[in-house]
């Protein structure tokens, strides 16, 4: 009985990934056009370009927002890619090229293809979308922010609806780079919105924290990380198992980026995420000061943290990679919440 439910329950998820196919070749299909706008947002719109250019220029605004915008949406990427680390699921040109190679190809109907492009090459599983999720959370705190400062009803639903459009835009071009299945890109916009809920509901909880405890939670995410990693070798799973799909499937091997991988995005994420941790207590609302000294202060930061990210040793083996990635990401943020504010405060007279 038991196996039953189980068989009926994987194939109708089998039945809803040869349906969402079809949404991904109607989009290459139909949209082709707008494939420079598509190619566009997957590479300048990635989480890693948000936490390296856009929220630090946003972050000369003011402190406060540059505060929220990098530990919430931390938070949200560190979701994004423990689960990706923990249950990394199919992407579409895995799924269409396996039930080709499996003799398969009755189960979809009309004969479906797919075009792959030299961005469709991830390493990391598709759910939940990591462009979806962090562009949602970046999108959503910029608007409230916004929206905030301006009591105008008007302003707050053009703000809205240019927050909907963009987010379209951002599941269109995953779908037509054929990278996800459109049911990820909803439960991405779906959990982030959902983790930035919980994050506000429980700020004033999460804001008594002393320094300490939240250094342990974050350590404590590293060794579930870990331990899901041996619990895998254990059961026989490949915990690489995403990577290997990748590496099966990709036409050209050159097109996959090792910043792509579950273990990178994973440790780039724990870093940002140690570096609030160690910037606590945050301060949401700190003295204000001119734009101009925010503007250099920052651009400084972000000068050494590119240089930094030149010397990225990436010939001397996977450790010594990710432990420069951690710490380099654990800095950058903890520069920008913590010292950034002390180098640019500007004497009282
Ligand atoms: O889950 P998605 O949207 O396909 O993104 C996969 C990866 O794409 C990479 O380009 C990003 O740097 C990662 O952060 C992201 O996880």
């Amino acid at each position: 009985m038991d196996l039953e439910v189980f068989r009926l329950a994987a194939d109708s998820y089998h039945h809803l990934l040869n349906a969402e196919l079809h949404i991904n070749e109607w989009v290459q299909e139909h949209l082709s056009l707008a494939e420079p706008l598509f190619r566009f947002i997957s590479v300048y719109l990635e989480p890693g370009t948000l936490f390296n250019v856009l929220i630090p220029l946003m972050g000369i605004l003011s402190q406060g927002l540059l505060t929220q915008l990098l530990y919430m949406i931390t938070v949200v990427s560190t979701v994004s890619s423990l689960e990706k680390w923990i249950y990394p699921e199919l992407r579409p040109l895995w799924w269409l090229r396996e039930l080709y190679a499996n003799g398969n190809r009755n189960a979809i109907r009309s004969g479906i293809a797919l075009q792959s492009h030299d961005l469709s090459c991830e390493t990391s599983g598709g759910l939940p979308c990591a462009h979806s999720m962090s562009l949602m959370a970046f999108l959503v705190i910029l608007s409230s922010h916004l929206s905030l400062s301006s009591g105008c009803r008007n302003r707050k639903v053009l703000l809205y609806s240019i927050v909907g459009c963009c987010m379209i835009s951002v599941w269109l071009s995953r779908l037509y780079l054929a990278t996800e299945f459109l049911h990820q890109c909803l439960l991405g916009s779906y959990i982030a919105i959902s983790t930035l809920s919980n994050i506000d509901r429980h700020s004033d909880y999460l804001r008594s924290r002393r320094r300490i405890h939240l250094v342990a939670i974050v350590l404590l995410l590293g060794s579930l990380a870990t331990a899901v990693y041996f619990i895998k070798l254990r059961l026989g799973f490949d915990p690489h198992w995403s990577v290997r799909q990748a590496f099966k499937w990709c036409p050209e091997p050159t097109y996959m980026r090792h910043e792509g991988s579950p273990i990178f995005l994973l440790t780039r994420d724990l870093g940002n995420l140690m570096g609030v941790a160690l910037s606590v207590p945050l301060e949401l609302k700190p003295r204000k000061s001119s734009l101009s000294r925010r503007f250099g202060g920052i651009l400084i930061v972000e000068i050494f943290n590119h240089i930094l990210r030149l010397y990225t040793p990436k010939q001397h083996g996977r450790f010594a990679f990710l432990a420069f990635e951690f710490s380099r990401n654990a800095l950058h943020s903890l520069t920008l919440i913590k010292i950034l504010p002390k180098l640019i405060k500007e004497k009282v007279a």
